[in-house]
């Protein structure tokens, strides 16, 4: 698939296409119907889908939002959903106002919009709505389509609702929100080694980009996947996850990290790794001693195993 990062790196003689344009962070339910329409859109017509995205890490402002996917798996959500080349520019423009001198103007003209594909009133990425968006495509000549609002239990599915969830530690309600489990990627490093030595069990401690949509304190089940395997290679394990500061012992950092059920023959330092959170077992608790953990830390394991034989 094509990744171009700017509007500067789109051949000019690319021709036309069908365009999604947004934000698009978690690549949630909602996201995906904008996609299957514009796709099935593409599909009509002969014509490629362009999804033009917003890096939401690049977003300026001490109210950043924590972000649900990273460039890398945005981008491969993306084509899993349809598109064939996706444009993201370095930073997150303010809110477009959908001028003639704007840049979704910018973005579509270059691209040669047949249709524009939204989601109901546009989303965050622009002021003035639909009505704007329209009124931009009369003077351009491309047609717009505005996908209606995915609801579940009865409120509409969003990027901030997805956060919502995560933050809680409600990894369950994310998961049904995104179609998926939620991920946190992140490089392999080393912890205070105890995990294998004093513990019994070996944990992947993933250190993970600033601003990453982190699920709150717990214990949960899920998954450690590598994120590139090389041929041959295991692709994941099912897993029991920890994320918090380790309270039974003294100064701990917040980490997430997460033990491969009955393996202790990896070596995962410095490998790319993505946690998947499919289920909250507990909260994070600060025990009287060692062995008190590693007897909790053997029934999450027998849970972990329980919650994932029923997946
Ligand atoms: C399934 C699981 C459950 C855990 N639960 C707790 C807990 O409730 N309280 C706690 O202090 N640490 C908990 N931990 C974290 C351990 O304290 C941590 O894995 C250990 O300190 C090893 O740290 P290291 O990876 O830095 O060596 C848990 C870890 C796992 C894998
Ligand atoms: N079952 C497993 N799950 C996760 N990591 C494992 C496992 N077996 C071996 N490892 C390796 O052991 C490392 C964790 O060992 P540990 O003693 O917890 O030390 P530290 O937390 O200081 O890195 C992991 O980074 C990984 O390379």
């Amino acid at each position: 698939m094509r990744c171009w990062r700017g509007v500067e790196e789109i051949p000019r003689d690319w021709g036309r296409s069908v365009v999604a344009i947004g934000v698009f962070d978690g690549v949630h339910r909602g996201h995906q119907e904008v996609l299957a329409r514009a796709a099935e859109l593409a599909r009509k017509r002969d014509l490629p889908l362009v999804v033009v995205t917003f890096d939401a890490a690049g977003c300026a402002g001490a109210a950043r939002p924590a972000v649900l996917t990273g460039p890398r798996h945005k981008t491969e959500l993306l084509e899993r959903f349809g598109a064939s080349a996706v444009c993201v520019p370095p930073s997150v423009p303010e809110p477009d106002d959908l001028s003639d001198e704007g840049d979704a103007s910018r973005f579509v003209a270059r691209l040669g919009a047949d249709t524009v594909v939204t989601g109901p009133g546009v989303g965050e990425w622009a002021r003035g709505g639909v009505e704007a968006l329209r009124a931009l495509g009369d003077r351009r000549g491309f047609a717009v389509e505005e996908v209606p609002v995915l609801t579940d239990e009865g409120a509409p599915v969003t990027s901030e609702r997805v956060r919502g969830a995560v933050a809680e530690g409600a990894v369950e309600e994310a998961r049904r929100l995104l179609g998926r489990p939620h991920r946190v990627e992140g490089i392999v490093v080393h912890g205070a080694a105890r995990g294998r030595e004093l513990l019994g069990f070996p944990t992947a401690n993933l250190d993970s980009p600033v601003g990453s949509a982190v699920p709150a304190d717990g214990v949960y089940a899920g998954r450690l996947l590598r994120l590139s395997p090389a041929s041959g290679q295991e692709a994941g394990w099912p897993a029991a996850v920890s994320v918090g500061t380790n309270p039974t012992f003294e100064g701990g950092e917040r980490t997430v990290e997460a033990y491969a059920l009955d393996r202790d023959d990896l070596d995962l330092y410095g490998e790319e790794m993505a946690v998947e959170f499919t289920h909250r077992i507990r909260p994070t608790l600060r025990f009287d001693g060692i062995d008190e953990l590693i007897a909790a830390m053997e029934r999450d394991v027998e849970r972990t195993r329980e919650l994932l034989a029923g997946e």
